[in-house]
């Protein structure tokens, strides 16, 4: 069926959820919307699906669960932000086959998670969560056993994308070695060397940190098998998902000494507000540091993010740019002061742009410019046109009538 957007910026309602940063209702008031509805955590299934019904922009973080089933039921959904990196919450291609676009933002709380990182290296070769534990229960253990600069010690980093490479440049500036692995070939940085193979990484490192994304091939890409090849006592961090370790693994080998110590901010199930009890086999481990996926979570990250994500939500709906999608063709727009513009969206099937150019001739409207985009999956065109707003509404009616239509929008 095919959906239709078409109206003035002031009745385009905006959902934000799980505590998305006032930088972003700010932005998005700055730029005209008024209509901002926001909750400080995810929403339950039922009311998810009752909100995003009437929404037409959703902003989430990594709670959210935005998958096939819920996205059906967002008849008037326009598009989706993620408020963070990993857009591994949302089912990327049914949002595409509904014609809605995603953003995220890249790099906003890169840094952040690197400083955590490299605190964490710290923190675990010197041994400091067992002794904090200890003191806590009134121990005193003044010794410098098991306790290590982090100089002169190599760390391994296994995704070596924006934020693995940071924590390499920083570790490095502590007088680390680095190696890493990734499945691309990547330019290494400073003296950072890349690893033979994951196995020869494992083999070699200290401390271990994974910076890979949430795909099929790393959901439980670290398991018992690469457990056992790290070093005997050597610490693994995670904060890149939880669905990449197998915890029940990672456990087993805390207790029995065979690694060091671990320091994890994400897990495979994590709770969905403050109000609900994280559940893990770490917990109680005194080697463990267990953080609730904080990793992005500074200030300063989120403050920009609110800002980077409300400004592509902002200019996809204003203008039309897809710029900086992570799921759609990307068109970048000029400004269309003196025309009208439309946006079309459709399934890439053959004959769809030749029905919307005669449609066009049929209507007697001129083209002011046309942009188009494709993937393997949908077609999106863009047409800036000069006519009066009826006609322009006229057009989008017939556009939409083109079988193989998506969305089709008015923009003024
Ligand atoms: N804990 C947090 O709060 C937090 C914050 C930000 C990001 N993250 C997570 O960290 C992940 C990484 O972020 P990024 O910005 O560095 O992403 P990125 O895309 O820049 O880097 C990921 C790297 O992993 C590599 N990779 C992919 N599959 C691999 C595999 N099977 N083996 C080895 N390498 C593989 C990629 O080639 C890429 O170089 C995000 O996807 C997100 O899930 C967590
Ligand atoms: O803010 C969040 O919920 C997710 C943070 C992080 O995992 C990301 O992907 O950016």
């Amino acid at each position: 069926m095919t959906l239709t957007t078409s109206f003035p910026k002031r009745d385009i309602r905006v959902l934000l959820l799980e505590g998305i940063s006032q930088t972003a209702v700010d932005a998005f008031r700055a730029a005209g919307y008024s209509s901002i509805e926001v909750h400080d955590k995810s929403l339950p299934e039922a009311e998810l699906a009752r909100a995003i019904a009437d929404a037409h922009l959703i902003g989430i973080r990594s709670r959210t669960q935005l998958d096939a089933e819920v996205l059906a039921q967002a008849r008037r959904l326009i598009a989706v932000g993620c408020f963070c990196i990993g857009t591994n919450q949302v089912d990327l291609q049914a949002a595409e086959l509904a014609g809605i676009p995603v953003f995220n933002a890249p790099y906003s709380n890169t840094r952040s998670v690197a400083e955590l990182v490299i605190a964490e290296a710290i923190l675990l070769m010197r041994g400091v969560p067992r002794r904090n534990a200890e003191c806590h229960r009134g121990g005193w253990s003044k010794s410098a056993a098991g306790s290590h600069e982090v100089r002169g010690k190599t760390i391994g980093i296994v995704g070596y994308g924006h934020i693995g490479t940071q924590v390499g440049v920083l570790a490095e500036a502590l007088g680390m070695q680095v190696l890493f692995h990734d499945v691309e070939a990547k330019l290494s940085l400073g003296n950072a060397r890349a690893a033979a193979s994951l196995q020869d990484l494992l083999a070699h490192s200290d401390i271990v940190s994974l910076h890979v994304p949430e795909t099929p091939a790393t959901q439980g890409m670290f398991g018992a098998a690469e457990i056992a090849a790290m070093k005997p006592g050597a610490h693994l961090i995670n904060a890149s998902r939880g669905t990449v370790v197998d915890i029940d693994a990672l456990a087993a080998a805390l207790r029995d000494g065979r690694v060091g110590g671990a320091a994890v901010d994400v897990f495979p199930v994590e709770p969905k507000g403050r109000d609900e009890t994280f559940e893990s086999p770490l917990r109680g481990l005194d080697n463990v540091i267990l953080t609730p996926h904080v990793g992005g979570s500074t200030l300063e990250a989120q403050d920009n993010i609110g800002v980077e994500v409300a400004a592509k939500l902002v200019r996809y709906s204003d203008n039309g740019s897809t710029l900086s999608a992570v799921n759609f063709p990307e068109v970048a727009l000029p400004g269309h002061e003196g025309s009208l513009r439309i946006l079309h969206i459709h399934r890439n099937v053959p004959g769809v742009l030749s029905r919307a150019n005669d449609l066009f001739r049929e209507h007697g409207i001129n083209i002011d410019g046309q942009f188009l985009r494709t993937d393997s999956h949908v077609g999106y065109v863009v047409i800036d046109i000069s006519a009066t707003v009826e006609q322009a509404h006229d057009l989008r009616s017939a556009l939409a009538g083109i079988p193989g239509t998506l969305r089709t929008r008015v923009l003024y």
